[in-house]
């Protein structure tokens, strides 16, 4: 497989994932989350097959389409996962440990990548490429029994709340045109996560190579450690990220405050040669905070019966944002091959592109920070506060349930 063929294979899992996500959200308020755990997680089970069949197919030319075929359903099947896990955390965690719920989800897809990063190599030596692609559907396989557990769980639940019918009338009530009705906060939320995962997600993919050209005496492997390192601080601190933003509230604050504190991380990269450690370890913790309070956020704004759309069209534009992210920096960086080192005012003009997104990041939070203040202080609101107001110690987030319910949150 060429480099082009084998970056297809990552491009077509993003780039239907952005496509797919709206539709799947749509369709999870409209049909309800066990349809959606079930049919997206089934297609990450035929993705997976279809794609470890494919390698079957070497050297001849159904190998690549077949492949292809693969990562399509998968990318399909696994982005829209994430939206029924989202819309079914926010359902039983609202104004509960809601970011601890999310925090710990994240850290646990993160401990997913960290353990591929250590294990799949070292299978691969063992077992061979069939046998660790097939190991894979295998994985999918449990977590398609894990999502038909949580399936049951959430009808049970539902039934115990009397929730179940309701909910059904509310889902059939579910039009497209919803979209419009999507408030402002919840844009300019969009909007900050989007600025925020332009720098992240590019910078991390990019990082080792980075590492490699800037700083001498790192081999290809500790530069990728060090890269990862991202990463390792969010296994390590999102559900910390959970419980402290759950219990303070100050969302939009904390928006503000990881975007700023981010800035310095590009900077020390572009301008400085302070060990580059510091900075992906710094920016894994702005990270996890960011994580923890800018997505547990959109169910406090929009209505339980439309944060489906909500949510796929948010990590939609989160995609293709990130999407042409990467297509910039890799106009910028201007090289086909990964054995070239690329000159340092290469790199200093994807960190100055860093920099950028993050100020525009700045910019959207603090907008998102000034609307909420004048509808209620939703997300800005301290769990303890609102609790001492109402004199019940009832949960802080007023969120709306179902639509209509609260004047500001669900128009
Ligand atoms: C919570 C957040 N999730 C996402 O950004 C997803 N839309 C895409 C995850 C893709 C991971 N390679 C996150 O992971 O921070």
């Amino acid at each position: 497989m060429t480099p082009a063929q084998y970056n297809l294979l990552y491009a077509i899992y993003a780039w239907t994932n952005a496509v797919v996500v709206i539709l799947a959200g749509f369709l999870i308020d409209k049909l309800g989350n066990r349809f959606g755990v079930f049919v997206f997680s089934l297609m990450t089970v035929l993705g997976s097959s279809v794609f470890a069949l494919g390698s079957h197919f070497k050297g001849s030319p159904y190998l690549l389409p077949m492949m292809l075929t693969g990562r399509l359903l998968f990318g399909s099947g696994n982005g829209s996962l994430t939206i029924v896990q989202n819309r079914i955390t926010a359902f039983w965690f609202r104004g509960k440990e809601l970011a601890l719920a999310f925090g710990l989800t994240l850290s646990f897809s993160r401990l997913g990548s960290v353990l591929n990063f250590f294990f799949t190599q070292q299978f691969e030596a063992k077992f061979g490429m069939q046998w660790t692609l097939w190991g894979g559907t295998l994985l999918c396989v449990l977590g398609f029994v894990s999502a038909l557990t949580v399936s049951v769980l959430d009808k049970v639940g539902m039934k115990q709340l009397g929730l179940d019918g309701v909910i059904q009338q509310e889902s059939k009530k579910v039009r497209i045109q919803d979209i419009q009705r999507l408030p402002l906060r919840y844009w300019l939320l969009v909007l900050t996560i989007m600025f925020f995962y332009n720098g992240v997600f590019p910078f991390v993919a990019d990082a080792s190579k980075f590492i490699q050209d800037k700083y001498s005496g790192y081999s290809q492997q500790a530069a990728a450690y060090i890269a990862g390192a991202v990463y390792d601080s969010s296994l390590v601190l999102s559900a910390a990220a959970g419980i402290l933003i759950d219990y303070v509230g100050l969302r939009g604050v904390f928006a503000v405050g990881c975007a700023a504190l981010t800035l310095p991380v590009f900077a020390l990269l572009a301008f400085t040669f302070v060990p580059p450690l510091v900075s992906t370890i710094w920016l894994g913790i702005t990270y996890s905070f960011a994580a923890a309070s800018m997505w547990p956020s959109i169910p406090l704004v929009v209505p339980q019966a439309t944060l489906g759309t909500a949510m796929g069209l948010a990590t939609s534009v989160q995609m293709v944002g990130v999407g042409l992210s990467n297509l910039v920096v890799g106009h910028v960086l201007g090289t086909k091959s990964s054995e070239l080192k690329i000159p340092l005012w290469r790199w200093q003009q994807m960190m100055i592109f860093m920099l950028a997104n993050t100020v525009a990041c700045i910019v959207a939070s603090v907008s998102l920070n000034i609307v909420d203040k004048k509808q209620g202080a939703t997300l800005n609101g301290t769990r303890k506060g609102a609790a001492l107001e109402r004199g019940d110690g009832s949960p802080a987030e007023a969120a709306p349930l179902l639509r209509g319910e609260t004047g500001n949150g669900g128009s």
